[in-house]
């Protein structure tokens, strides 16, 4: 990569499988406390051992700390400090007394400064980072922490956010499998094969030179330093490829092209807390409706919202703010599921009502109304001739059905569609689940009608997290469209392509998630 210091950096799922992050100074802003512990520690020592002018500055938070500790695992942090001052201290061993003038001791006093301040003082986060993680392992980035601390595992539980990484290879296990320390590449080359990705097709973030060093050497094919202080050019001379101020400026790209990836989804059920975490923005909920709220029927009539799901959703609507998002007709939908007090998009979006009987229409939709009034007509003449056809019209599309029509007479339905469509160039074919739909060619859909709605439902996305659950292949566009900041779940029995980042089974999986939901929401109250 070209190096530079700006933060022009995209982070696409199609180049890379995994992110491999410092913790201290990247995730957590457990830097200053451990800076704080190394200076009461040498400061200590200094003070007893040097007489004045003889080495004995106290430690030095900007230089010091950087040049010679950060990053590195404990004893060698001591090591290499009390080199610079030209003191020199037996190795000791790991198990000695904190009071006692050895390398170990030393490094052992350390920590124990740094427990105490952690237990009394807490874990804070960088918000943008984990804002980070979270986008990228909903675009099906694995990611990993890696860590010279031996208190890794400590840490990240204070913070609640163990559950972020898919693994872990810190000081503890430094040791265990007797690999180098940062600057050494093998912490990092150790975290890619534990996510089992090529070191090339991994993102390496690190705040220490130490740290952007290792993840260079260990051949990353793109290595973020994060400037906490002023450390720029420093962690470019050592091999960062881009450096940033704060995780927020770097650039996510999901995925290039139309074409949706397809991966192992994370079932939505057994990751409710990642999906709402606890001290995160409050969910607002984005539903489609056939094969989503309601199972896959062979006539459209016949998809009725049932009692249980009804009482959920009525539970939830006191709870958070949702909307109803479906390719039915606005009418149709509505009396469907009957729920005051909630917003509801119909036509795929053209068409939506809120619940003070607001109503919008997609403006330059109606235009296409004498066009729709036309295809409906020639379809209900063409297609009423082949048994088990059925055309159903929304104000903003029509849609022949062939879910019963025998397989031998699909491609005649096609044919008709395809007919109609070539005399209606203003109409776009689209297909769904057993039909094919005629809607306006704008550019709008159920992506850009979930934005809309974001601003309607005064849904800010720095409070707010927008979760979509659908089935369809119209529920794509408002998964791609939710990549970035919100979280879309596929509801689907397999994988499949698609630019949701999680998945349930089927309708009854999801009536299961909306409960669960709602009684997180419950416990967590207004
Ligand atoms: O966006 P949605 O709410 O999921 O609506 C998509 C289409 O759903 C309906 O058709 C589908 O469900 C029917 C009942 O289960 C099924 O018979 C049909 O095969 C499915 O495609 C609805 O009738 C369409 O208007 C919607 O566009």
């Amino acid at each position: 990569m070209n190096k530079t210091d700006t933060a022009g950096v995209a982070l696409s799922s199609d180049r890379f499988d995994a992110v491999v992050l410092d913790l201290d100074g990247v995730i957590t802003q457990t830097a200053k406390v451990h800076a704080t512990a190394w200076k009461m520690t040498f400061d200590d020592y200094l003070a007893k051992h040097t007489a004045e002018g003889e080495h004995s500055e106290p430690f030095d938070i900007e230089t010091d700390y950087h040049r010679y500790v950060d990053g590195k695992p404990r004893y060698d942090g001591v090591r290499s400090f009390l080199q610079s001052r030209g003191l020199d201290l037996p190795e000791g061993k790991p198990d000695d007394g904190s009071d006692q003038e050895t390398i170990c001791g030393l490094g052992n006093r350390k920590n124990e400064l740094f427990q105490e301040k952690l237990h009394h003082e807490g874990v804070e986060v960088y918000a943008s980072t984990i804002s980070l993680i979270r986008t990228l392992r909903r675009a099906g980035l694995r990611t990993a922490v890696v860590s010279s601390s031996r208190n890794c595992r400590a840490v990240l539980e204070a913070a609640g956010i163990i559950d972020l990484f898919d693994t872990r290879v810190d000081g503890v296990e430094l040791q265990k499998c007797r690999l180098a320390g940062k600057p050494a590449p093998d912490i990092f080359i150790e975290a890619s094969r534990r996510l089992t990705s090529e070191p090339h097709r991994c993102i390496g973030i690190e705040d220490a030179t130490a740290g952007v060093q290792a993840a260079q050497a260990a051949g990353f094919g793109c290595v973020i330093g994060v400037n906490r202080g002023d450390q720029a050019e420093a962690l470019l001379e050592h091999g960062a490829d881009v450096v940033v101020a704060d995780l927020g400026e770097l650039h996510i790209v999901t995925a290039s092209g139309d074409t949706p990836p397809t991966r192992q989804l994370p079932s939505a059920l057994d990751h409710l807390n990642e999906i709402v975490p606890t001290h995160d923005r409050e969910p607002v909920l984005f539903l489609d409706y056939d094969g989503t709220l309601t199972p896959i029927v062979p006539h459209p009539n016949d998809a009725i919202l049932s009692d249980t799901v009804r009482a959920t959703l009525q539970r939830l609507a006191r709870l958070c703010k949702i909307a109803i998002v479906s390719g039915r007709d606005l009418g149709d939908v509505r009396n469907r599921v009957g729920i005051k007090g909630i917003w509801y998009a119909g036509s795929h979006g053209f068409d939506i009502s809120g619940p003070k009987g607001e109503r919008t229409e997609y403006q330059e939709g109606r235009d296409y109304l004498p066009a729709l009034d036309a295809a409906e007509h020639s379809l209900r003449e063409k297609l009423g001739a082949i048994p088990g056809c059925l055309v159903e019209r929304k104000r903003f599309a029509v849609t022949a059905h062939y879910r019963q029509v025998a397989q031998d007479q699909v491609d005649s339905v096609k044919q008709v569609v395809d007919q109609i469509n070539s005399s209606h160039t203003e109409l776009r074919l689209t297909a769904g689940k057993k039909i094919y739909e005629l809607q306006p060619d704008i550019d709008w859909d159920k992506g850009k009608a979930l934005r809309w709605l974001m601003r309607a439902l005064d849904t800010d996305p720095a409070r707010f997290i927008p979760l979509y659950i659908g089935d369809d292949i119209t529920d794509e566009d408002a998964f791609r469209e939710l990549a970035a900041d919100g979280i879309g779940i596929l509801v689907a029995e397999r994988d499949q392509p698609t630019y949701a980042a999680y998945r349930l089974d089927d309708p009854d999986a999801v009536q299961e998630f909306l409960n669960q939901l709602s009684d997180k929401l419950a416990r967590l109250g207004p």
